[in-house]
Parts: structure tokens; C-alpha cells; sequence
């Protein structure tokens, strides 16, 4: 069942089109993740399901809902991360957190969520006094007390250390084990990859593609990576004519190449015929970092 379903959303600013026919849907208890670079509207998206902006034209229902003209109800199953300017200074973490709860009806406990955030050594601390990744726990924490069905979290990890993110990570994958349906805005490939059910890329206000992270892999950059440093050139018009190639680089004299299987083996055939030995040669599985380049880059071209 969809908990979410964006159709032909669409958004200007003062002329400019940046969300341009977006649609989605997303599933209850999935965790679906909006990746695309800066500027690229995903947070102007996500605030429409939110019904914090008003679209221009499409549709947006959050569980059945019109997330402006029903924003309350909408407000009891969705949770948000907040933004930085939405509490005060003074305020002490307990304080925000024993406020928060208070306005649902079904809260749940802050205490475990606190622990779970690392937060319970801070509970005294002035929000204003809080580091950066501190903030970024307590806004996790606010979005989810509410015991919401949906959350939107919107750069989740930025501003974390490695370690702070993985427990993130984690408490995410907890979240979603409990049903609670996750919409994940992010920059980071390493966490949509290892978070996400299903990817939309959005670039330049489109949806440039639609799919789990492995299939977003196998469609774009064609699944195999090839690196390797050659002893002497290689004909550009060699390696172009590799088959089921999806892309070459060349950096710091080392060629990569991405294609499959097969532009592996024709690759090997060619160093052979050519006479040229390939030093540090490295095979491996392409990665949504390539799959996003590739899928961005042709929106460029
Ligand atoms: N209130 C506004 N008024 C005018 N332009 C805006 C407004 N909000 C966003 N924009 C512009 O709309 C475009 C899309 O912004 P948006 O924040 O949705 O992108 P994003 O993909 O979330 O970017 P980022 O990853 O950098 O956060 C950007 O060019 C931005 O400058």
C-alpha cells in the first residue's frame, strides 16, 4: 500500500521551474531515498509532502491526505526533521524533547530514543550550546517522538562523524523494523545504498531514474568497474569499441572503465593484442557512486 504518492508535482520560484512533473510513490514500511545534487529540488519536494510549500501544480497525498489543505492530521502520522531555526537558544535538550512529546497524544518514551542518540549526557545542555552533530541527534529524536507512521529525514548524517553515523544508520534500520515508513533526502551513497529499498535520482528538478539500488547499478554504469595503469597508450579508438561499455575515464595516466563481464574479457584480449601490460589492474562491482555519475552526467549532456 502507498503511503506516499507524488504525481506530476511541480514548483517554481519567482519563474524558475525546480520541480519539474515529479512522481513517486512510496510504499508503506519502505525506506525510499531522494538522491540528486545540490540544488537539484529535493528538499523543495520532500516540503510539499510535507505541506510546508504549496505546489504549483500535480498532486501530493500523504496517507490518503492533502498535506496542505489537511495539515494537522497529516502532522499527527508524519514526523520531520526540524530546521536549525525552529528552537530556541536557551532551551535544554529535556526541555525540548518533554515539549515535543507533549504535543501528541501518543508520545513515545524520549528517554530510550535519548539513549539510543546519544543524548542522555547532554540532557542539560542549552540547545544553543550543542555541536553541530548534537543538534542534527536531537532533530532525529523530535522527528520520531510523535510515533509517526511516516518521517522525513532530509540530510540525516550530514554534519556526524563516521562513528555517530552508523549508529544512525542503525537506529534508521530500527525505525523501519518497527513499520514506520522512511523518507530519506541525501547526498551520502554509502547510506542510500546501504539504507534505501528504492532511489529516486532527481536531477534538475526531474526524476532522471526510479529504482532499488542494485538495479540503478546494473541499468547505468553496467555493473563491472575495470581500472588499470597501462605500460604504453591505448588507442582511444579501441577502447570506445569495447563492448557493453558504459563509460571511460582517464586520470593521472590510469584508464577506468565500466561496462560488464564481457568489457572485462574484450579488455584483456585488447592489452594482449596490443603488446601493453596493465599494472595495478582492479576488477570490481560498480557502485551506486558510479551509477549517480553516470545517471547525472547524462542529464548534462
Ligand atoms: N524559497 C525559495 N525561493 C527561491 N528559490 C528557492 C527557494 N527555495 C529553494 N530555491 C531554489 O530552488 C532550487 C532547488 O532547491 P532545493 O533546496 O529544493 O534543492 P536540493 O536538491 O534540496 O538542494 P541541496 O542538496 O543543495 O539542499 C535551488 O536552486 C534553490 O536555490
Amino acid at each position: 500500500m502507498s503511503v506516499i504518492e507524488v504525481t506530476d508535482l511541480r514548483k517554481s520560484y519567482g519563474g524558475r521551474t525546480v520541480v519539474d512533473d515529479v512522481s513517486f510513490t512510496v510504499d508503506e514500511g519502505e525506506i525510499f531515498g531522494i538522491l540528486g545534487p545540490n540544488g537539484a529540488g529535493k528538499t523543495t519536494t520532500v516540503e510539499c509532502v510535507e505541506g510546508l510549500r504549496v505546489p504549483d501544480a500535480g498532486r501530493v497525498r500523504v496517507t490518503g491526505l492533502d498535506p496542505v489543505a489537511d495539515h494537522a492530521r497529516v502532522a499527527r502520522v508524519l514526523g520531520a526533521q526540524l530546521q536549525e531555526s525552529e528552537l530556541q537558544d536557551k532551551l535544554t535538550v529535556r526541555e525540548a524533547l518533554e515539549l515535543y512529546a507533549a504535543l501528541y497524544d501518543k508520545p513515545a518514551d524520549w528517554r530510550p530514543l535519548a539513549e539510543r542518540l546519544g543524548l542522555t549526557a547532554r540532557l542539560t545542555t542549552r540547545f544553543g550550546k550543542l555541536s553541530g552533530g548534537q543538534k542534527q541527534r536531537l532533530f532525529i529524536a523530535l522527528a520520531l517522538i510523535g510515533n509517526p507512521r511516516i518521517v522525513v529525514l532530509d540530510e540525516l548524517t550530514t554534519g556526524l562523524d563516521p562513528r555517530a553515523r552508523r549508529d544512525t544508520w542503525e537506529l534508521v534500520e530500527d525505525v523501519r523494523a518497527n513499520g514506520v515508513t522512511v523518507l530519506l533526502v541525501t547526498h551520502f551513497m554509502e547510506e542510500a545504498q546501504r539504507l534505501c529499498d528504492r532511489i529516486a535520482v532527481i536531477d534538475k528538478g526531474r526524476v532522471a531514474a526510479l529504482d532499488t539500488p542494485a538495479g540503478l547499478i546494473r541499468r547505468s554504469a553496467g555493473g563491472t568497474v575495470i581500472s588499470f595503469t597501462p605500460s604504453a597508450p591505448l588507442d582511444d579508438r579501441d577502447l570506445n569499441a569495447l563492448p557493453a561499455l558504459a563509460s571511460v575515464a582517464h586520470k593521472d595516466g590510469r584508464i577506468t572503465l565500466s561496462g560488464t563481464d564481457e568489457t572485462v574479457n574484450a579488455v584483456i584480449t585488447l592489452l594482449a593484442r596490443s603488446h601493453v601490460t596493465a599494472h595495478q589492474l582492479r576488477v570490481s562491482d560498480a557502485t551506486l557512486d558510479d551509477a549517480f555519475l553516470d545517471l547525472t552526467r547524462e542529464e548534462a549532456a
